[in-house]
């Protein structure tokens, strides 16, 4: 795979995708409702429990369903009348299963490149490449059908990039992987929004694992649009303090009873101390150098105490 900067260039400017009252009415269940929101380029985390309407949204966009009403653009295309062209230039990596199971992922993604149009000779430089970037270069020669569920997944990523897309969409790539392997899927995404500037929306029912790596994050909830902003202002500090110093439950407690007893409101959480945020005009910094010092302990750091992707919820749904 190449950086290709002049597609992602081009597609700074205007958001990547545009709905407008997006509604998919599936009789008794509204599985989208009145959805208008922006995706810039980047990688987007598409959140939302089972069943927020994560999948049918990404159907929709590839003109796979026709919505019951409103309007969508994806890379300047309309949904309603360009749906070949938006699925020519955009790399789908769907939530289930759809290997063949009696060919080795080579065979497969060389076809599926030169499905796209690639020569045979290119097809397979481009597959294997491909096969390596999503670490899959030994077992490309084993039956698909005998792959674990992490392999798999890579296979499934691998075929969604093959043809060189201008975007793609993930349906919950780290579905089944073991926390290891949900780690590597993670910064395999990154490095497809980052180091090759292709645009990524990846869905994903569990809010903290895309803030490490999306730039943008949209909240579904019920098919409700509950939040889409900046993945920074999720983040935004909170005005508490997390303190480490080296060693163990001692010397955190030693260090939280000190500060207690200097005026601050602190509490142990697992091996930092939390302070809450101090009266204006004390420098908390300070205070904790000073009082580490007094106690010939280790100060490992000081830092800002973020708020997380689960607050949104926890601070309770609100339909924008
Ligand atoms: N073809 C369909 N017919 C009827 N209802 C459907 C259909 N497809 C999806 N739904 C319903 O629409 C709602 C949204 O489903 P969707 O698959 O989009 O959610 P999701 O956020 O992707 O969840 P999951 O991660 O579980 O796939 C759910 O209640 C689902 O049961």
């Amino acid at each position: 795979m190449t950086a290709d900067t002049s597609q992602s260039a081009s597609v700074t400017a205007a958001p990547v995708i545009r709905t407008a009252g997006l509604t998919m009415d599936y009789g008794r269940v509204v599985a989208l409702h009145d959805l208008t929101v922006e995706i810039d380029a980047g990688v987007t985390g598409l959140v939302g429990a089972n069943g927020a309407g994560k999948s049918t949204l990404i159907k929709i966009l590839l003109g796979l369903q026709t919505p019951t009403s409103g309007t969508a653009q994806v890379l300047g295309h309309d949904i309603a009348t360009a749906d070949d062209e938006i699925r020519r230039v955009i790399g789908y990596m769907p939530e289930h299963d759809c290997l063949p199971p009696d060919v080795n992922a080579s065979e497969f993604v060389v076809h599926l490149a030169r499905m796209s149009g690639l020569p045979a000779a290119a097809a397979r430089e481009r597959a294997a490449d491909i096969l390596r970037l999503v670490g899959l270069d030994e077992e490309r020669y084993r039956l698909l059908g005998g792959y674990s569920t992490g392999m798999k997944q890579r296979a499934k990523l691998a075929q969604a990039l093959v043809h060189d897309p201008a975007l793609v969409f993930l349906d919950e790539p780290t579905n089944g992987l073991d926390p290891a392997s949900r780690l590597e899927m993670l910064s395999l995404v990154r490095r497809i929004g980052s180091d090759f500037g292709i645009p990524v929306l990846v869905t994903s029912h569990l809010l903290g694992e895309l803030e490490k790596i999306s730039d943008h994050v949209v909240i579904l909830d019920g098919g409700h649009l509950l939040r889409s902003s900046a993945t920074s202002q999720f983040l935004d500090a909170t005005g508490s303090l997390l303190v480490e110093v080296l060693g163990g439950a001692a010397e955190r407690d030693l260090l939280g009873n000190a500060l207690a007893a200097a005026g601050l409101s602190c509490r142990p959480r697992g091996q930092l101390v939390t302070i809450d945020p101090p009266p204006d005009g004390l420098d908390v910094h300070r205070l904790v150098r000073d009082t580490v010092a007094d106690l010939e302990l280790a100060l490992v750091r000081i830092q800002a105490d973020q708020g997380h992707l689960e607050d949104v919820f926890t601070q309770g749904a609100h339909h924008v």
